[in-house]
């Protein structure tokens, strides 16, 4: 009989992608984007500091193609935490000059197919996934997902015994992609439009493609996987910020 997974659910996620209004920020005086820089960088060294004292993570991305200019990638153990720094992004200075086409709210979630006994509340491995620090790769590709829902194709009229083991021939394909490829899964059932997120380091762009065509011929992805948008972002240190908006 289907039956849910046990999950374990670690820290909240918030992708949040800007879009930059140059023609207004170029139109804006020397002063007023000074102000507008230092001020935004003084937010982004507060989410370091939390970063800093393992209270959650922060990465800052340049994003290529017309969906997105930037990408704040904040996480937090609550999802409260989620709304007042997104909320204090906006009462910027540079949120003026900013849209936001979009966003994604997601916790860390691992499922348990593969649990080995290990005590998820002491295990020091599992608890680092489940409270991850954003690794400090050069890009970042991030896509939600569902599973499908449709005739005989159904993830969740499956058996978990069936389940389990296509989710094991999925992970066996991740696992060549080690040193190449890390991802961070977080779920977001009833948190947002799409049943997962899917978040990807990787030091070369190109080690993306290769890793999700190769996982589009696992069953898993082949008959259950549905995708929405894809976005690919570039890593770029908080002191950058100057260099990313010089006009
Ligand atoms: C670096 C690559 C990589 C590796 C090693 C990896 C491994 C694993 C393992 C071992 C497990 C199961 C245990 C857990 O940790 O939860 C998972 C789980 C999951 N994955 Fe994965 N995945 C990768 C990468 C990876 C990708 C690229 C995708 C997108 C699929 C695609 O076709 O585009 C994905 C999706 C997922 C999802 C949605 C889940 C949860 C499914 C559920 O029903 O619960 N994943 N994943």
């Amino acid at each position: 009989m289907p039956e849910a997974v046990e999950t374990l659910d670690g820290w909240y996620m918030l992708h949040d992608f800007r879009q930059v209004d140059w023609t207004a920020w170029k139109k804006a005086s020397t002063e007023e984007r000074e102000q507008a820089i230092s001020e935004l960088n003084h937010l982004m060294a507060s989410w370091q500091d939390v970063e800093s004292d393992k209270l959650g993570s922060f990465g800052f991305y340049t994003v290529v193609g017309h969906k997105a200019d930037l990408l704040f990638l904040n996480v937090r153990p609550t999802m409260e935490e989620l709304t007042e720094l997104e909320t204090a992004l906006n009462k910027t200075k540079m949120a003026e000059f900013f849209t936001q086409p979009y966003s994604y709210v997601s916790v860390v979630e691992l499922s348990t197919y593969m649990a080995q006994g290990k005590d998820p509340d002491t295990d020091p491995e599992i608890q680092a996934r489940l409270k991850p620090i954003l690794p400090k790769w050069n890009h970042v590709c991030f896509y939600p997902m569902d599973k499908r829902r449709d005739g005989e194709d159904n993830w969740y009229m499956m058996s978990k015994e069936d389940r389990g083991k296509l989710m094991y021939t999925h992970g066996m394909t991740g696992r060549k992609y080690a040193g190449h490829v890390r991802q961070i899964i977080t779920g977001s059932q009833g948190l947002d439009d799409w049943e997962w997120g899917v978040t990807l380091f990787a030091h070369d762009t190109l080690q993306f493609k290769k890793l999700i065509y190769e996982m589009r011929f696992d069953e898993v992805s082949a008959r259950f996987a549905e995708f929405g948008s894809f976005y690919i972002g570039h890593r770029k240190e908080r002191e950058e910020l100057e260099k990313v908006m010089h006009v």
